[in-house]
């Protein structure tokens, strides 16, 4: 059976000690602040965005949470983005994504400040990630190299598999294993035979976005299995893009959903909001 990678106690542990530096700050006259920006009514995006407050309050950061109606024009949003990149007690601001279709996301994307991008998403940053001087990280492949280094699970030398090619998981997280000296394949969509690709992993990273995608026939004995996905089931429980119950057997350490990946992305956030107030 895998040993479980308990994503939620990782960042609850991650949490209590941004907790008590942010406590540590206030006695400076310091308050670490977080704006969410949330355009439209996506029903999964609420409940990420009340998760990111929860925490966010938890911690003692100012959490501001915009809830914007889809009927926003992008000059609005834009000037929106302008005004918390002047504001001073805002340190961290994010654009919950997808947005609606008649707003050009690269182009919101490009308006938020670099500094003040706890997202990672921005090109400046990006571009910093990909030439390996990383200043903000987007946060689920970052929470990926935080769960994998306090399981003591060393990338170096090892193969590592990518499935799935966005540019807010999949390439971040094949440049983050690749920075540590894994072997890195990325694979998608078109891969030809993909389950015989993915078996050669060590390291087995999954962000395709399909239920249940990955199955035993994907994995090696006691390979490393990272699971990212959201996705609902007909009866709208929530599920991962790897087939718990079959692979868990097979890998050697597993990641739940719920419980794993999610919790460790909100963890970063908060972490990366919080060093932006402490510089
Ligand atoms: N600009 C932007 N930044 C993001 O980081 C971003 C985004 N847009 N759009 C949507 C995705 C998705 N995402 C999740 C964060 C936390 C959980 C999470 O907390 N999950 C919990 C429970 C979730 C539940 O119960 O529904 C868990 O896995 O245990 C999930 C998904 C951040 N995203």
């Amino acid at each position: 059976m895998a040993k479980l990678i308990d994503g939620k106690k990782l960042a609850g542990e991650i949490t209590a000690q941004l907790t008590e530096e942010v406590s540590r700050m206030k006695e400076k006259g310091i308050v670490p602040g977080l704006v969410v920006l949330l355009v439209g009514d996506n029903p999964a995006s609420q409940t990420y965005v009340k998760n990111k407050e929860i925490s966010a309050k938890k911690i003692g950061i100012h959490s501001v949470v915009e809830r914007i109606p889809a009927s926003i024009t992008e000059a609005e949003l834009l000037a929106k983005i302008e005004a918390y990149n002047q504001d001073e007690t805002i340190h961290g601001i994010l654009v919950q994504l997808p947005l609606p279709k008649h707003i050009d996301a690269d182009k919101v994307l490009l308006a938020i400040h670099p500094k003040k991008d706890v997202d990672g998403f921005h090109p400046y940053n990006m571009g910093q990630l990909f030439i390996g001087s990383p200043d903000k990280i987007p946060c689920t492949p970052y929470g990926i190299m935080k769960m994998l280094e306090a399981y003591q699970i060393e990338p170096e030398g090892k193969k590592a598999v990518v499935i799935g090619r966005s540019n807010i998981v999949g390439k971040p997280m094949a440049q983050l294993l690749l920075m540590q000296n894994a072997t890195v394949t990325m694979t998608h969509s078109r891969t030809q035979d993909l389950p015989a690709v993915a078996r050669e992993a060590d390291i087995l990273v999954v962000a395709i976005g399909r239920g249940n995608f990955v199955t035993k026939e994907f994995v090696k004995p006691g390979a490393v299995v990272i699971d990212v996905g959201m996705n609902r089931d007909e009866n709208g429980k929530l599920i991962g893009d790897v087939k718990f119950d079959e692979v868990e057997p097979v890998a050697g350490f597993i990641t739940p959903v719920p419980g794993g990946v999610g919790p460790m992305t909100i963890a970063m956030l908060m972490e990366q909001t919080v060093a932006n107030a402490r510089k």
